[in-house]
């Protein structure tokens, strides 16, 4: 029997602009079934241990040759012999050694050999070339088990699997494959992927095999539900989303092959591959992210072309990815009407090699017309709604101010001590989270338990301390989460931090870093001129970071000491004008707790670059569940501040965005005053 639970994680298999919720089995625990992957040590928590130590290429071309050991130069990796292929008989030890089966990521140093599948941390490697590792050249390589019941499941639900072709009733045939838009996608094609169809659970079944056929390692099931005006597809993934690292297509994949199409879903490598033979792969979470263990893979290829989607986040997936593969060799076809996903560009008769020829280089040394400029403007202008970033889902008011959460901005946050900035902007970044923003915490105050149960709780919407046989279900759900936790405590240098942050984009995708809070970088200096400056530097590393690595920065930092009586202002954020300057948004938590009694609190836009929109709303405190909201019965509503003293007041729940305001609402007495200083021009 099926059990669907309804989950937090993203499906980028959706259809355009619509959010969605990933369906997953109950049983499923995380390992992976088939042959062992080898871990030359046990992988971590997603918790970014601390400190990271961080490699450059250049360290390890010179370990390399220090040591003696030959390498070549890839694209994201350096290939070198594997010390790793003990265990392997000789004649395939000679062959794995001959052909630099060891593949070293260049920005981690974190390696894989392709023969023996161990794979460990650049110090694992060193220690295994200086003799103190864990017994690696003798070939005793620590292995993970597969759990069996993982593989029984694997193996259960494939033996249950048919080909399409081979369904005994022609009418369900017919029927899943319009379910599936698989009408033009003949059975040869579906037959040399080897793709089945699980009748019981009406999903398609993609498998994941081993490198070099050596079984079965895990699958992809994927339902179709009708939604009315279209249809839903929900994935299930053994194992688990985050141990899911199956290039789909990639045992069709020779050594001759120079060129290969990168696709977001199974069902467009199909398509593809049918219309142009060209050797396609598919990401195993879509525009999730591309771990960096996948890039090893890559590297035969000459050319690489993305064709993830027809919409604004696949190219900016795109354009991410192409960083790790190096943009040199990477082109990206861009998302437009005329270019839809491959399986609907095969639907609608287009010419899908045509499209291939219009990708677009993804890298140049600069900007050197407005023809490049141009394909991203166009971009922006057609999917508007994308361009504004990922709305919340739980503070609608924050949209109808910020429009949205977008990549490569710079938000700082402040509020009086003890206001609850944590705990709101623990529930605003869980919110972005559970639309599959990948976020990374840097929780320097609070200990990541306390956080992860605050978080918890709030996911949850409820004390999860009254029903504890709840616990291991909501915990699995928040599990799935692309959610990771700086270990830092304590103060900490800014240069370890950004380092962490760095690693976390390549390594995790990480598109939201919350940093909680600045204090915490800021060492001991004792004179306030020397913290002033050590505060704009630190801001300063925050905002580059954001830009270089299109990566949304929150930033917690504490007021300046203000009398209690009066509100913030972007004034009030400690030091001098740098951190508002350099802000794309600044959020104050207004606390005025005094006039407006326990629980009740103010959240005010005061910078928003994006367009210009400032403004308050009142939040409501649930004790009980950790979360804000808009109060129910509370008149203060949203209030667009249009000018410096201006107040534009909005209908309440209209919930359209743009909704122009057309009646000035009274402020209550107990609203905080909406007239604030010019935050683009913050007094010193
Ligand atoms: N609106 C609110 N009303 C009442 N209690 C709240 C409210 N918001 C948060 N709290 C509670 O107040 C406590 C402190 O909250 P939190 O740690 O989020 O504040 P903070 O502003 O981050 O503190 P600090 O200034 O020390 O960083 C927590 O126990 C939290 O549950």
């Amino acid at each position: 029997m099926w059990v669907l639970l309804r989950g937090a994680y993203p499906l980028r298999i959706l259809l355009p602009l619509r959010g969605g919720w990933m369906a997953r089995r109950s049983l499923p625990r995380s390992l992976v079934p088939g042959p062992p992957r080898r871990r030359y040590r046990k992988e971590a928590l997603p918790a970014l241990e601390a400190p990271v130590l961080p490699v450059t290429t250049t360290e390890i071309r010179q370990y390399l040759r220090t040591h003696g050991i030959p390498f070549q130069d890839g694209h994201s990796c350096l290939r070198a012999p594997s010390p790793f292929v003990g265990s392997l008989p000789p004649k395939d030890q000679a062959a794995s050694t001959a052909s630099f089966s060891l593949f070293i990521d260049k920005t981690t140093g974190h390696f894989l050999c392709m023969s023996s599948l161990a794979e460990g941390s650049w110090e694992d490697f060193q220690a295994s070339v200086e003799g103190r590792g864990d017994g690696a050249r003798e070939g005793t390589l620590l292995s993970e088990a597969p759990r069996a019941e993982d593989s029984e499941e694997v193996r259960r639900i494939w033996d249950r699997a048919v080909p399409l072709g081979e369904l005994p009733d022609p009418e369900e045939a017919k029927l899943a494959r319009v379910m599936f838009g698989l009408n033009k996608v003949t059975d040869d094609t579906l037959r040399h992927f080897s793709v089945r169809y699980l009748r019981p659970a009406r999903s398609l079944v993609f498998p994941w095999f081993s490198p070099g056929g050596l079984g079965l390692r895990g699958l992809k099931l994927l339902g179709a539900e009708d939604q009315g005006d279209g249809v839903r597809y929900v994935e299930t993934t053994i194992p688990r989303p985050g141990a899911y690292h199956n290039l789909f297509g990639l045992p069709l994949i020779t050594r001759r092959d120079v060129e290969v199409v990168l696709t977001s879903r199974e069902l467009d490598s199909l398509a593809l591959n049918q219309a142009t033979g060209l050797p396609t792969l598919t990401l195993p979470r879509g525009t999730a992210c591309l771990p960096p263990a996948l890039l090893p893979y890559l590297e035969q290829f000459r050319r690489v072309v993305f064709w993830l989607g027809d919409d604004l986040r696949s190219w900016e997936a795109a354009k991410l990815f192409a960083r790790k593969l190096n943009p040199k060799r990477c082109s990206l076809v861009r998302p437009g009407d005329q270019q839809p996903r491959p399986l609907d560009a095969l639907n609608q008769g287009l010419n899908l090699s045509r499209i291939l020829r219009t990708a677009l280089p993804a890298w140049h040394k600069s900007i050197v017309s407005f023809r490049q400029l141009r394909e991203e403007v166009l971009g922006e202008l057609s999917n508007v709604e994308q361009a504004a970033g990922v709305r919340w889902s739980r503070f609608p008011d924050l949209n109808r101010l910020l429009k949205g959460h977008r990549k490569g901005e710079l938000t700082v946050f402040t509020g009086p001590t003890g206001s609850g900035k944590t705990t709101f902007i623990s529930e605003y970044a869980l919110d972005l989270c559970t639309q599959g923003v990948n976020t990374l915490w840097g929780s320097f105050e609070i200990s990541n338990v306390r956080l992860a149960r605050v978080m918890l709780t709030q996911f949850a919407v409820g004390r999860l301390e009254e029903q504890l046989d709840k616990y291991d279900e909501w915990a699995d759900r928040f599990e799935d989460l692309p959610l990771y936790f700086m270990t830092f405590h304590g103060q900490q240098s800014i240069r370890t931090v950004i380092d962490t942050m760095q690693h976390a984009v390549y390594v995790y995708d990480v598109c939201h870093v919350v940093i909680d809070n600045l204090q915490f970088m800021m060492g001991h200096e004792q004179l306030s001129t020397d913290r002033i400056a050590a505060q704009d530097y630190i801001v300063g590393a925050f905002r580059k970071f954001a830009t270089d690595n299109s990566c949304h920065v929150t930033l917690v930092i504490h007021p300046r000491k203000e009398d209690d009586d009066k509100e913030l202002q972007t004034a009030s954020i400690f030091g001098s004008a740098k951190a508002s300057q350099e802000a794309d948004n600044v959020l104050i938590l207004q606390d005025r707790k005094l006039v407006t009694g326990p629980g009740k609190r103010y959240l005010q836009v005061s910078k928003n670059r994006f367009d210009g929109d400032v403004g308050v709303f009142p939040l409501e405190f649930n004790k009980n569940s950790l979360t804000f909201a808009i109060p129910p019965k509370s008149k203060a509503r949203l209030k667009k501040i249009k000018d410096d003293n201006e107040l534009v007041a909005k209908k309440p729940s209209s919930g359209k965005r743009g909704a122009v305001a057309q009646s000035s609402e009274a402020c209550p007495s107990q609203a905080p005053s909406p007239s604030q200083p010019d935050p683009a021009k913050p007094s010193r």
